[in-house]
């Protein structure tokens, strides 16, 4: 047996909802979301396990976490499985439990009992690792003596230690459970041969997403907009939610005694979910940067607020709701054009990007004056996205003021304000629920880039932490390795970060 046999690393994306936050838990309304290249890792291999007899040994580990370990005891019954965390663990990971247990129930019922007797003999090993983006890195630059810029960022290993536990980690808002969950049901049912028992390529993505969202939405104990979970599985999009009801029935911890009442409803041809997902990409040279922001909000605050407010005042809420989906819908429309526009003509595009870049977005009027036959497209589209996102903010600044829930508080119109000032930059936001968590800009050039890197380091009133990460190419879920994907390579062929995930 070769290194890489049976082993099996799926990964999924992280996101950014860069339009559309509250929004987007209405069906009526539809947000922007935009997945990252940094992304997060399952690896399935065969256990140490000798004993080839029942309990069956799950092994779990976090590497990044001082290998933080979960241990899991599976009896196969028939189409039944029984399940159980080791009493021996010091603590318990319910999104990665929950996640087990259904995936393991659900493949009971959906693969022979002799695949899940092979696949499971030695015991499985599971390790799950996500991008260094995902957490904040402060604690591990501090401990290399290092400042907090991207350049310092770049020096630190993959999958570094975040130096404390799951429970006291800083998150970076990218969506850790969503892409962890993703990844890992993923990862569990092309183990086990079982990802292509749907019609077709289609509807087995669709059954992924369906079971990913489920168990996402079981361990968060709510139904949420979802959008995370399906840019895990998609990558960017417009994304207009399903129907919460689709869930309701399935939302308890007695869902495990009704294995086939749940098949039915993650099933794609037994259960029509109302999802819609329509693929983005930003348009060439237009690149995401993101930052985080030391002083965190807690996200499910914010939401409870807002709709408590839009509970109490819906015709003031409302109004205000249909004005900023229509600005949000808009900021999409005019960027897919700019991406068309690039299509069309893709020299005249690069001239205009470059002149644009070199001056502030607030400038940019003047350079479509100054054009001799005064129809530069791509000009016009860069003035227009500027103009309609800012009209985004203000919206969203009469939502802080109206609710009194600080989605782009002052401190951080402040900052934004102060990145649009660089040369080069389209937008600048507040991402998802806002708050004091993080902020992203779409920026046109590298010098653009160093600009906003520059405003970021010396903002004085928050610590403003750069992510390394931009938006991804490859999309959403990507098999790294498993089921034909280059097994049997010497280790040296595989990527960087797959012969890393190799070694944890
Ligand atoms: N590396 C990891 N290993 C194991 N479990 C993890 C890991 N990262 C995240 N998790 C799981 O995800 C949970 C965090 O989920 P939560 O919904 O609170 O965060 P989130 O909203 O996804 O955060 P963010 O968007 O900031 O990344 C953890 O309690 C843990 O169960
Ligand atoms: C406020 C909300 O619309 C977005 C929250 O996004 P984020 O976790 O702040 O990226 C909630 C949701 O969509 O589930």
């Amino acid at each position: 047996m070769t290194f890489t046999d049976r082993t099996t690393i799926v990964s999924a994306p992280g996101k950014v909802l860069l339009a559309g936050g509250y929004l987007v838990l209405d069906p009526a309304f539809s947000g922007l979301v935009v997945a990252t290249d940094a992304r997060f890792y399952t690896l399935i291999r065969p256990g140490h396990h000798s004993t080839t007899t029942e309990p069956y040994k799950v092994v779990v580990r976090s590497p990044q976490f001082n290998n933080a370990t979960w241990t899991y005891w599976i009896t196969l019954q028939g189409t039944t499985m029984d399940f159980s965390p080791s009493k021996e663990d010091e603590s318990r990971n319910t999104f990665v439990e929950l996640a087990l247990n259904y995936s393991f129930a659900m493949l009971a019922r959906l693969v022979p009992a002799e695949t899940l007797t092979k696949t499971l003999e030695s015991g499985l090993e599971i390790v799950i690792a996500g991008n260094n983006d995902f957490y904040s890195q402060r604690k591990e630059l501090e401990t290399r003596g290092l400042d907090l810029n991207t350049e310092s960022l770049t020096q630190i290993p993959l999958f570094a230690s975040t130096h404390t536990t799951l429970s006291k980690v800083h998150k970076t808002g990218l969506g850790s459970s969503a892409a962890l969950i993703t990844s890992l049901v993923a990862a569990i049912f092309i183990h086990f041969d079982a990802s292509k028992l749907q019609q077709d390529h289609t509807t087995n993505t669709q059954f992924l997403h369906n079971v990913a969202q489920f168990v996402h939405c079981l361990a968060q104990g709510k139904v949420g907009s979802g959008f995370d979970v399906s840019s895990a599985v998609w990558g960017s999009h417009t994304y207009r939610r399903f129907s919460p009801e689709v869930l309701q029935s399935v939302m308890h911890q007695d869902a495990i005694q009704d294995i086939p009442a749940l098949l039915k409803i993650v099933t794609p041809k037994e259960t029509a979910w109302d999802n819609v997902v329509v693929p983005f990409k930003l348009a060439p040279r237009l690149h995401l940067m993101l930052a985080d922001i030391d002083a965190g909000s807690h996200t499910p605050t914010l939401v409870s607020n807002v709709l408590k407010w839009r509970k109490t005042k819906p015709e003031e809420a409302n109004g205000l709701w249909s004005r900023l989906g229509g600005s949000n819908d808009k900021v999409v429309e005019l960027l897919k054009e700019l991406d068309q526009v690039a299509k069309s003509n893709i020299v005249a595009y690069d001239r205009s990007i470059q002149k644009a870049s070199t001056v502030a977005a607030s400038a940019w009027t003047g350079l479509v004056n100054q054009t001799i036959t005064n129809e530069d497209t791509t000009l016009e589209l860069l003035v227009k996205i500027h103009a309609e996102f800012l009209t985004v903010r203000r919206y969203l600044r009469e939502m802080s003021k109206l609710s009194e829930v600080p989605v782009e508080p002052e401190e951080q119109t402040r900052l934004l304000d102060a990145c649009m000032t660089v040369p080069g930059v389209l937008m600048a936001g507040v991402p998802g629920a806002g708050g004091f968590d993080a902020i992203f800009c779409i920026v046109l050039s590298d010098e653009s880039r160093k600009g906003v890197e520059g405003v970021w380091s010396g903002f004085q009133e928050m610590s403003v932490g750069p992510l390394l990460c931009q938006e991804s190419v490859e999309g959403g879920l990507v098999v790294e390795l498993g089921h034909g994907h280059g097994d049997n390579k010497p280790l040296s062929e595989y990527t960087p970060t797959v012969q890393r995930l190799l070694q944890l």
